[in-house]
């Protein structure tokens, strides 16, 4: 038989392909003994054939699903009978961008400050929750880097403590985690200190036992020691034969210049290619659906614009203070650390014209577009507040300002509102609202877009219920609780004609039983296989800094004086006139909170 070209490509943990990297091979088929990497799936495109199939492979085994073909049960049994065979055989490390089995190469994961909060409470357990799901490649050492004086044992029982399984999957866990742990080892060293990167060098070496290494710093440390780090790391620890990639925490910078400045420092020593830009909102598993949202589903697109959409809302809240963070928080506020990044990403997102393809490139370069074509926010549109001491119910909550870390007089916005808008075809005069605060009353982040109200208001006329008050509303509880639900008018059951608004819910938890990942999880995933969509790169932060640096700069030369809520409170009063000034009122307060 004639070989036919087909390209393989493989992905973790997910049937559905939304990236790859592909190889190209030359083959007819493929052995029933291939051994596919566990629990990647692999899929394999037929090209130059008469039915466009796909083959999922699963596990190992030969084929899950085909689709394209008239009789998908029948050719699934013949790719399971054996009917397959490679020619030329296939290099196992041929596959995709690294092979689950692959004996050739390592990868090691470096967490540069190891012994920090950030460490502790995410990245450990994320690289564990990755390695009891088998995502992991078969060879990877995991190092902790920091100035601390540890021992393996040391780390290994600091690592241990923040470990826990999914709810959903405990068999032999306590087994994992201790082979996890194994895996887990120590280095001390400086941050600047080319001399001891060059001695994690050898470490890691070591432990690569002469297979290619491709290596992942994570830099989970201050943003005033990242360029020390990332020199230090290029200079003396860079994988002599594999990738070499580095994770940057936020901030990426205070303002345009200094973020520039971060930027070009960082690409003295990496290309862009090799720099990660983390922004955890891009990993939570609600915004990843947004484009899915959008763009799988007919009835939405159509109405995703200026014609149908009167406003959007992007709402973060947390109901506690900065505790344990005042230090950091108070050199950048609640518009650096929440909005200019988590809700701006959110609403690139949402607001992007429809990207050529899910490749990196491709989706980041409309998020860029819609970036840029927004207007920088004026200060007239912006209130902040912070919040203040509150007794409630004898127990008495500390205001911003009674954190040790923090000047007495800081006047840093601990809750800001904003008004955003898009000048282009699509969203010209759509506002778009942002409201972020610290120590308010719930802790939740979702985007509600509100509906135009229906013209003509036929029900006004016949039964008095005006829809101009009624409009639809899109809910995307990104948390808690995730959950996608829409408000629709209904006729309330009966012989009469009342009308009534309900919710149409997609409730995660009601509808899949698997506990969803944690964004940290995605994220390194992405990073060990090299897949930059939900990264930000350099020209977004651009853009991203240009929106919010003039206004920051405003407030902060000004010194405006925020309005001031109590702890647990619903934030300042200044929101709401900020939204009534565009004819809004903000969504949270409803009874379907
Ligand atoms: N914590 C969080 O929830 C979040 C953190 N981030 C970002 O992640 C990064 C890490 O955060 P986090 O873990 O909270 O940070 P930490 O303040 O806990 O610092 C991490 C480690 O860096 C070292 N370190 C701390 N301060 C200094 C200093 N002044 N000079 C040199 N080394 C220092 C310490 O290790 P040692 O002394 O052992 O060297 C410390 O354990 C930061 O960029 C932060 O902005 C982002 C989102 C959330
Ligand atoms: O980046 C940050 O995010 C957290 C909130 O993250 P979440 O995943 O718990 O919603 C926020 O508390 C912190 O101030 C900020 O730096």
């Amino acid at each position: 038989m004639a070989a036919t070209p087909i390209s393989l490509s493989t992905h973790c943990c997910s049937s559905s392909s939304a990236y790859s990297d592909s190889t190209s091979i030359w083959s007819h088929q493929i052995p029933n003994n291939f051994l596919f990497p566990k629990p990647r799936y692999a899929s394999l495109q037929f090209k130059g054939n008469a039915f466009p199939n796909v083959v999922f492979m699963q596990d190992g085994a030969l084929a899950a699903t085909v689709t394209g073909l008239e009789n998908e049960a029948a050719h699934s049994k013949n790719l399971k009978g054996g009917l397959m065979s490679v020619t030329p055989p296939m290099e196992k490390n041929q596959i995709g961008n690294f092979d689950a089995n692959d004996d050739k190469s390592t990868v090691s994961i470096t967490v540069v400050g190891a012994s920090g909060d950030l460490a502790k409470k995410k990245i450990f357990p994320a690289l564990f929750a990755l390695y009891y799901e088998d995502c992991l490649p078969e060879h990877f050492t995991i190092f902790g880097y920091a100035r601390s004086k540890m021992t393996d044992a040391e780390l290994r029982n600091m690592v241990s403590r923040t470990l826990t399984c999914r709810i959903d999957k405990r068999e032999n866990c306590g087994e994992k985690m201790e082979q996890f742990l194994q895996r887990c080892f120590y280095h001390s060293g400086q941050y600047d200190s080319q001399e001891n990167f060059a001695e994690l060098d050898k470490t890691l070496k070591k432990h690569e036992a002469g297979r290619i290494s491709n290596r992942l710093f994570y830099l989970s440390i201050p943003p005033n020691i990242f360029v020390d780090a990332v020199k230090c790391a290029s200079l003396s620890a860079t994988a002599s034969a594999g990738w070499t990639r580095v994770i940057v925490e936020k901030p990426f910078g205070r303002d345009s210049e200094s973020s520039a400045a971060l930027t070009k420092s960082l690409k003295q020593y990496l290309t862009e290619d090799q720099i990660f830009r983390i922004d955890h909102y891009l990993g939570k598993e609600l915004v990843e659906n947004l484009s899915v949202l959008r763009f799988s589903n007919l009835i939405f697109e159509p109405l995703w614009s200026r014609q149908y959409i009167r406003n959007v809302q992007l709402i973060f809240s947390e109901d506690f203070g900065t505790e344990g963070r005042g230090g950091y928080f108070d050199h950048y506020g609640i518009m650096r650390d929440i909005m200019q990044n988590h809700l701006l990403q959110i609403l690139a997102l949402f607001a992007m014209e429809t990207p050529v393809s899910l490749d990196a490139e491709d989706i980041r370069n409309e998020k860029v577009k819609v970036l840029r074509s927004m207007r920088p926010i004026r200060a007239d549109d912006v209130i902040i507040g912070q919040y203040k001491s509150h007794t409630k119910g004898g127990v008495s909550y500390p205001g911003y300002t009674d954190d040790k870390t923090v000047p007495k007089d800081s006047l840093t916005p601990t809750f800001a509102a904003a008004a955003l808008f898009i000048d282009n075809a699509r969203w010209d005069g759509v506002p778009f609202l942002m409201k972020a605060g610290k120590a308010l009353h719930d802790k939740r982040a979702e985007i509600r877009v509100q509906f135009r109200n229906v013209p003509g208001n036929l029900y006004n006329r016949n039964s008095g219920t005006d829809l101009d008050q009624a409009t639809n509303e899109l809910v995307i509880r990104v948390q808690p609780d995730e959950a996608i639900y829409l408000k629709i008018n209904n006729k309330v059951p009966g012989l009469g004609m009342r009308l009534d608004q309900s919710n149409l819910n997609l409730l995660y938890k009601a509808r899949y039983s698997k506990e969803i990942p944690d964004a940290y999880e995605r994220l390194l995933l992405d990073a060990v296989e090299g897949e930059r969509r939900l990264f930000i790169r350099s020209d977004e932060l651009d853009a991203a800094w240009a929106l919010f640096t003039p206004v920051l700069k405003d407030l902060e030369e000004n010194r405006k004086v925020p309005e001031y809520y109590p702890y647990g409170s619903r934030g300042p009063v200044g929101a709401h006139y900020l939204a009534a000034r565009h004819n809004i009122k903000w969504g949270d307060l409803g009874v379907d909170e």
